[in-house]
């Protein structure tokens, strides 16, 4: 109780914030609506299972579970419930992620046969985490390709997925995948996953496919020299040129269409248009997915068309299969659909 007081006091704001000492005390609360949970990745299950029991709606931190079985459970029970339940994919959100979404929707930069995408930090694992915090701790569900390969999924599921009408959407039918375990804990530190996308061809003249490539590293970074100087974190390329976006995955900040200069059929061949989207640094940039929340709650929806739970599970499942491939399992208490209420 007295952390959670002196939480409330550190904001320095004026709030009608209730401390709780348990999160059972904050489940029984009747003036609670929604519950957004953001505890370690091994814990969510258990904590959704909660909030959803108790009758919550709920937004819960990325990766909304540790499996696609637990992530289909949370799900049918809030559907069993009539609760609202999203994952907190923020970066699905932001403004910028509207805006290149509608770029590829009208076609800007033709069909959408490849999209790379890294998510690396380019930490000392040993000095910035240790052994015993939760991003490198088998026994909290840690690895990069939870924690942060998860982003290089959603832009590769924005772009080749998300973009379709929903009954066109089909999941990889390919998935190759290699981990680097860390040599102290055997937590993934580095991921690589390539999949293949079925895709339609213009004119429906035959079945194309597209490929794409997650990588996620903790040990290099995407950005080491900073200001982008490597390059976009973000390419999504197609038949008439690509979308390319600056800024770390989760929270870029800059995209850029490049259109083919050989096209000359097509309106501003060879242009290059740049779109700042700056974030305040005094913000993190999640107000966007709370308003999402909130407008679904407002309209009585249970699920967000933004983050469909078909599409979370089905991004769950690509992380499933890599570890499977790449040899990372977490204690069964952990990967467990079974639901401890105490
Ligand atoms: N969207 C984004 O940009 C970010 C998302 N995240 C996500 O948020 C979640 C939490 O990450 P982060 O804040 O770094 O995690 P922390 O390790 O800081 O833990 C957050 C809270 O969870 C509780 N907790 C921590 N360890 C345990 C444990 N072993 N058992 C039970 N409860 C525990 C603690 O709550 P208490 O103090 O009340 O005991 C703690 O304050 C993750 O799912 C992560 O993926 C994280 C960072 C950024
Ligand atoms: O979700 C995340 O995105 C931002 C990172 O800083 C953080 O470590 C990670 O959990």
């Amino acid at each position: 109780m007295d952390k959670a007081h002196s939480f409330i006091a550190g904001l320095e704001l004026p709030t009608t914030c209730v401390p709780y000492d348990s999160y059972g005390g904050l489940v029984s609360d009747q003036n609670v609506d929604v519950v957004y949970i953001a505890t370690p990745h091994s814990h969510h299950y258990q904590h959704v299972m909660l909030a959803l029991v108790s009758g919550k709606h709920v937004l819960c931190e990325k990766p909304l579970t540790v499996n696609t079985n637990q992530a289909k459970v949370l799900c049918d029970e809030a559907r069993k419930r009539n609760r609202f339940l999203m994952e907190a994919m923020w970066t699905r959100f932001l403004p910028i992620t509207k805006d290149v979404m509608n770029e590829i929707c009208r076609g800007t930069v033709g069909e959408v046969l490849r999209v790379l995408v890294d998510t690396g930090f380019g930490d000392e694992v040993e000095k910035t985490w240790g052994t015993e915090h939760r991003m490198p701790n088998k026994a909290l569900a840690g690895g990069a390709l939870l924690d942060l390969g998860i982003y290089s999924l959603t832009w590769i599921f924005l772009s080749l997925y998300h973009v379709l009408p929903m009954p066109q959407r089909k999941p990889p039918t390919a998935i190759a995948a290699q981990m680097t375990l860390n040599y102290l804990t055997g937590a993934d530190e580095a991921s690589s996953i390539l999949l293949t996308f079925p895709t339609t061809a213009p004119n429906n003249i035959a079945d194309w496919k597209s490929q794409a490539v997650a990588l996620t590293n903790l040990r290099v970074s995407t950005d080491p020299g900073g200001q982008n100087s490597a390059g976009p974190s973000i390419r999504i390329q197609g038949t008439r040129g690509e979308v390319q976006l600056d800024g770390p995955s989760f929270r870029p900040e800059r995209h850029r269409i490049i259109l083919r200069h050989d096209n000359t059929q097509v309106e501003g061949s060879g242009s290059v248009r740049e779109v700042n989207h700056p974030i305040s640094p005094d913000i993190k940039g999640m107000y966007w997915e709370a308003d999402e929340v909130g407008r679904c709650l407002r309209d009585g929806k249970i699920e967000s068309e933004l983050l469909p739970w078909d599409e979370m599970t089905a991004v769950m499942n690509v992380m499933d299969e890599a570890r499977r491939q790449g040899g990372l399992s977490y204690p069964d208490e952990i990967e467990s659909t079974i639901y401890s209420s105490s």
